[in-house]
This record gives C-alpha cells, sequence and structure tokens, in this order.
C-alpha cells in the first residue's frame, strides 16, 4: 500500500452523521433501473451557486471521482477544493453572479448520494448487494432531482468524462430540456480499451484480501491497497506520455523509489483518503456500459436527436478519450459545429488543468448571439 494511507481508514467515503459542508440532499423515492431492480430511498446530494430565475440554471456534471463540490475551499465535509473553481463562480467564465450553476454527487457515489457506502433500508450500509448502474440510471436519478427543483429546462448541460457521458445521455433522452450541451473529453459510448482499463481497476480492488465482496464498510479495515492500485493504473492513462516523461523520465526520489512511482503513489493516497472502493466499482462498472446508441438504433441514430445548441471539445494529448472519440460527437450531433481541440500535455486530464481554454469555450457557449460576438472580437484583438 502506497505511503500516507491512513490503515485505519475504512473507506474515505462522506458517511451519514459528517459535516454536510454545503450539501443539500433530495430524497427522490425509488428509482427503476435499466436492470428492472428497484432502487430505494434513492438520495442525491448537491450543492448550488447563484439564483433561479427560471431560466438561468446550469448543470454541471462531475466525472469519475469527482463530487458536487465544484466551487469553494475545502473544509469539514469537503477533504478537498472545489474541482472547477477556475472555470465556476462569480466572474468566472461559468458566472455563478449570473447563472444558477447545479451540481449533484452522481448516483452510485460515496459523497452523500445513494451509493454502496450509504444506508439501505435495513439501516445497514449497501456493500455488496448495491444494485448494478448504467449511465442512464444515474441520468435518471438526476432528471428526478431537476424535477424536484423544479427545472424544466437547463440553459446549459456541461460535463467531462463520465460527466459528458451523464450529459449526453441528458441531451439524447430529453432533448427538450438541454438548451445548449458542453461535451468535454467523452465519447458516445466506451471503449474497448476504456472497459479494459477499468475491469483491470475493478480486479485490482476485487482481489484485495479485505474486499469480503463489497461488504467491509462495518469491519475494521477496508480494500485500500486495491483502490490505491487502481487509481494509480487509471492515473497513467489520465496523463500524456510526453507529460510523464517530461516530469519525471528515469528520475528517483531520496529513497530510490522510481520519481512517477512516487508521483502515482501520491494520488492512490489522494484518492484513497477521499473516496470509497465499492462506489469506485459500481461507478466505472457504470462508465463501461456507456452507449447513447444502445436500444436506439445505433449512436448516429441516437445523436441526431439532440436539439442542443453544442460545443464538443477533446483534449489533444487524450490518450484515453482520444480526439476522434469528440470528432464522432461532433460529426453526428446536429449542428455541433467543428471539433474544438483543447491544446495541453496533461492528456485527459486536460478538461480540469487547461482552465483557461476550458473556460473560454464554456462562457461562449452560456453567452448570447450579441455577447459571444463581442467575447470573439476580444478574442481576436488579443491575439
Ligand atoms: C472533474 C471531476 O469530477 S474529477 C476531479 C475530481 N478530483 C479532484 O478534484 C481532486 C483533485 N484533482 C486531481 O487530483 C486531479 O488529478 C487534477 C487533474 C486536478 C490534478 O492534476 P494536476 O493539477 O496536474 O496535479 P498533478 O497530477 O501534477 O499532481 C500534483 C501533486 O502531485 C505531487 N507530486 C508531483 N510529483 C511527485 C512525485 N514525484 N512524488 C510524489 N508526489 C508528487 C505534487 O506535490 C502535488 O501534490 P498535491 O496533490 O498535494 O498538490
Ligand atoms: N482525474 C479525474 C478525471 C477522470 O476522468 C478524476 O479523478 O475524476
Amino acid at each position: 500500500m502506497a505511503p500516507g494511507i491512513d490503515p485505519s481508514l475504512v473507506t474515505g467515503a462522506w458517511r451519514e452523521g459528517d459535516p454536510p459542508g454545503g450539501r443539500l440532499f433530495a430524497d427522490l423515492g425509488d428509482l427503476t433501473l435499466d436492470s428492472g431492480a428497484t432502487l430505494p430511498d434513492v438520495r442525491l446530494a448537491y450543492e448550488t451557486w447563484g439564483t433561479f430565475d427560471g431560466s438561468n440554471a446550469v448543470l454541471v456534471l462531475h466525472a469519475l471521482t469527482g463530487d458536487s463540490h465544484v466551487v469553494g475551499e475545502a473544509g469539514p465535509g469537503h477533504p478537498t477544493d472545489g474541482w472547477w473553481g477556475s472555470v465556476v463562480g462569480p466572474g468566472r467564465p461559468i458566472d455563478t453572479d449570473r447563472w444558477f450553476v447545479v451540481a449533484a454527487n452522481i448516483l452510485g457515489g460515496c459523497q452523500g448520494s445513494t451509493g454502496p457506502a450509504s444506508l439501505d433500508p435495513d439501516g445497514l450500509p449497501w456493500g455488496g448487494s448495491f444494485p448494478a448502474l448504467t449511465v442512464r440510471d444515474q441520468v435518471r436519478a438526476e432528471v428526478a432531482l431537476a424535477d424536484r427543483m423544479g427545472i424544466d429546462r437547463w440553459h446549459a448541460v456541461i460535463g467531462g468524462s463520465a460527466g459528458g457521458m451523464r450529459a449526453v445521455e441528458w441531451a439524447v433522452e430529453h432533448p427538450d430540456r438541454v438548451e445548449r450541451l458542453m461535451l468535454l473529453a467523452t465519447s458516445a459510448a466506451a471503449s474497448a480499451e476504456q472497459i479494459a482499463l477499468s475491469r483491470t481497476q475493478v480486479a485490482a480492488i476485487q482481489t484485495d484480501p479485505a474486499w469480503f465482496d463489497g461488504d467491509y464498510y462495518d469491519g475494521p479495515v477496508g480494500p485500500l491497497a486495491g483502490l490505491d492500485l487502481a487509481r494509480r493504473i487509471a492515473h497513467i492513462a489520465y496523463r500524456s506520455e510526453t507529460e510523464l516523461q517530461q516530469r519525471f523520465g528515469r528520475a528517483t526520489e531520496m529513497d530510490g523509489t522510481w520519481s512517477v512511482d512516487s508521483y502515482l503513489q501520491h494520488h492512490g493516497a489522494k484518492l484513497v483518503s477521499r473516496f470509497d472502493a465499492g462506489s469506485y466499482v459500481v461507478l466505472t462498472s457504470a462508465m463501461d456500459t456507456h452507449d447513447v446508441g444502445r436500444d436506439r438504433g445505433g449512436i448516429a441514430s441516437a445523436l441526431s436527436r439532440v436539439t442542443a445548441r453544442t460545443v464538443v471539445a477533446g483534449i489533444d494529448s487524450d490518450r484515453l478519450y482520444p480526439l476522434h472519440q469528440q470528432q464522432e460527437l461532433a460529426d453526428l450531433i446536429p449542428g455541433a459545429g467543428p471539433l474544438a481541440v483543447v491544446t495541453s500535455v496533461h492528456g485527459h486530464d486536460g478538461f480540469l488543468v487547461e482552465a483557461e481554454q476550458v473556460g473560454e469555450l464554456a462562457r461562449d457557449l452560456l453567452a448570447d448571439p450579441v455577447e459571444r460576438q463581442y467575447i470573439r472580437r476580444e478574442a481576436s484583438a488579443a491575439e
């Protein structure tokens, strides 16, 4: 297990009784899943910024290990700062002085929404009996939240990576509820390589002796080593070969550890402290099910349903969600316009790190036509 992991930790999940940390909670009742199972008493944790005026709601959808905490400091209830505070906030490209931003923790997650770490109707942690989910199930829960909030139509739905999967599902399944759409570093369907990588990560967790078939929450130990290893595998694909070579090459730390290995160990330990292995298994497995074309006559037919004004963007160095996957989305979504390419050495994580480029794309998407002309004049004057 990587140094820096607290061995007394069982899970990094937010648990009942932990500080709410600004979370709101929507109890949405029972949810019928794609599998035919019913998930009872579904709860989504969410946060909002700004004031709703009836037509200015923007849904921001987090990626695999994100949560509702898009903006704001780390503090009681939130182990990390908001994951997109440079893009969302007062005066930011997604300006919360103007837009009413909503971010929910994904169904199956571990930061306040119903997932393996939360309590089942008998008051026990779901654990291994938590049902398998699909991306469409996760969007169904988010639709229930929007209904509860009285949000019939989003001014924009924005998501990167796994968040982009939910965003494109929103726009295909509920075209009348999505006015504008931003898809970042995502795909129309999970590829064989993405499935291969996620299965290997899940295997790392499920072969951890402390996995106990997912029923570890009330025990003395959790599958921390497995989750740590899963994260290290994932993080290699989140970055680019060029970046790792430039930053680490063949360097070693004082104790002789390869520096690139030390870096991966750091990210493993960091994730273990704020995430749950059971959620990681449920969420990566849900991502494997992602296929907008399933039961819709294929990808082209499904994407033809989108009516939102759409921006599709990809990271030029992304080896996990390569540009051709975003090009397919841009080609098949009516009126999506040319693919926007974000220049970054950081690979897939570029959608989180390249805040200026991503922010400009978001600001342009949200703007009205007159503003957009001004933004573009500003941009060309700056060149
Ligand atoms: C959008 C979503 O829903 S998902 C995002 C949710 N996740 C989070 O918000 C958690 C924070 N986010 C992350 O960690 C994401 O990976 C990112 C993309 C934001 C971080 O990416 P970057 O900013 O490029 O950071 P990078 O991957 O270089 O890691 C920097 C860290 O590695 C550490 N580090 C660098 N080299 C080494 C090394 N050789 N050995 C050990 N540690 C190292 C740095 O000290 C730094 O530590 P810190 O995490 O305490 O700041
Ligand atoms: N590195 C980010 C993006 C993954 O798609 C995360 O941990 O969620």
